[in-house]
């Protein structure tokens, strides 16, 4: 007898969520509800068009249900799990515990977050304290050019662990996280493996994500530009990920000298990869600069490792933030008192 489908919410039908549903879908021991945003006329009327390196082009991919807000948990049939891959954006309301709360049911639904950065499962844990929460470590290279259109150019290889609740059993924590990487790896177009340490996998990524995500964000250059502009590697890019290396290995996690040159070259310079922040400011969206600089920069401050070159970073990305905020509205200024 084949076993039930599991009912998954994913929350943020965008690049990388589009991709994590059809990888679902595809394994057949999902039933994914996708809550799209701005792309929703699109992926409800026509599907996604994906052309992937994993899956070809796939046009017209509709996950079983497309929603345009949180659905109500309901009693007879609560989700199973709840993915999140919308960005992690902290300093702009509402926060992601607010907007999950309706559709968690407590002590049933794992909440799976697939979100670059550091400590985003903090106020996760905290709000919904019976339930079990997932990381997910993603390195896929996903952007969505326009509306519903999703181009995927690096192979999708996603690591799955549990971030420690001190509430639930550490057994039941790792059955969830093998249990998804099982319905997850089921269509066969993907590398999904259990992580059994989450510390290090997101320290080990933030290398990349602190460092090229921002620079690369600042400069408007993607991964292949900024490796072929005067001076930028050896400058920005190298001293940035040292600093990155420095205070992970303060906090417990023994990151190889080699992981410097390995984050640099991953992706190969003429795919010209935009990161996901670059994506965000070419779109005006706002930064995920908190979980991916922030926290990095308050544990270094807490183990007392210096990071100069990684506070720079961090306040040019909140000038950036800032900048966005004003255009959206969400911060004024006094008028105006130049003669002009
Ligand atoms: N793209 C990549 O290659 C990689 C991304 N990541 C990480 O994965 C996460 C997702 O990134 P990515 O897919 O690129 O992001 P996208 O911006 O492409 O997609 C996020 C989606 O979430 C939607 N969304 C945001 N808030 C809400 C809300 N309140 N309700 C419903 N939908 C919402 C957005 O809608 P709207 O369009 O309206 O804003 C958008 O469709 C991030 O943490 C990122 O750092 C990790 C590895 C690689
Ligand atoms: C490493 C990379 C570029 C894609 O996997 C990423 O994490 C991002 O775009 O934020």
């Amino acid at each position: 007898m084949s076993e039930a489908k599991a009912d998954i919410l994913l929350v943020g039908g965008g690049s990388v969520g589009a991709i994590v549903a059809l990888n679902l879908e595809s394994g057949r021991h999902a039933s994914v509800t996708v809550v799209c945003r701005s792309n929703f006329a699109a992926v409800s009327s026509r599907g996604y068009q994906i052309r992937s390196c994993d899956h070809g082009s796939v046009n017209g991919f509709k996950p079983s249900i497309v929603v345009n807000e949180i659905p109500q948990a309901s009693d007879s049939r609560p989700f199973d799990y709840i993915v999140c891959t919308t960005k992690n954006v902290v300093d702009v309301p509402p926060s992601l515990f607010d907007l999950l709360r309706p559709a968690v049911t407590p002590g049933k639904t794992v909440i799976v977050l697939i979100q670059n950065g550091l400590n985003i499962e903090k106020p996760l844990i905290r709000a919904f304290e019976s339930n079990i929460v997932l990381s997910g470590v993603s390195l896929i290279g996903a952007n969505e050019p326009e509306p519903g259109t999703v181009v995927q150019d690096f192979p999708d290889t996603l690591y799955i662990g549990a971030f420690r609740n001190p509430k639930v059993s550490a057994k039941l924590e790792d059955a969830a996280a093998d249990d998804f990487v099982r319905r997850y790896s089921a269509g066969g177009k993907t590398q999904c493996s259990v992580d059994k340490n989450v510390g290090y996998t997101r320290w080990r990524k933030l290398v990349y994500n602190s460092c090229l995500n921002s620079i690369c964000a600042i400069t408007g250059l993607d991964t292949g530009r900024i490796r072929l502009a005067d001076g930028a590697v050896t400058g920005l890019v190298r001293p940035a990920m040292k600093e990155i290396v420095a205070v992970a290995r303060k906090a417990g996690y023994e990151l190889p000298d080699s992981v410097v040159d390995d984050m640099i070259e991953m992706d190969p310079v003429t795919l010209y990869l935009p990161p996901s922040m670059l994506s965000d400011t070419r779109k005006g969206n706002f930064i995920e600069y908190e979980n991916i600089l922030g926290e990095p920069l308050r544990e270094a401050e807490k183990l007392g490792v210096p990071m100069p070159t990684l506070k720079v970073l961090f306040h040019l990305c909140q000038a950036i933030q800032w900048k966005n905020k004003e255009l959206k509205g969400l911060v004024s200024v006094p008028p105006s008192s130049s003669a002009a």
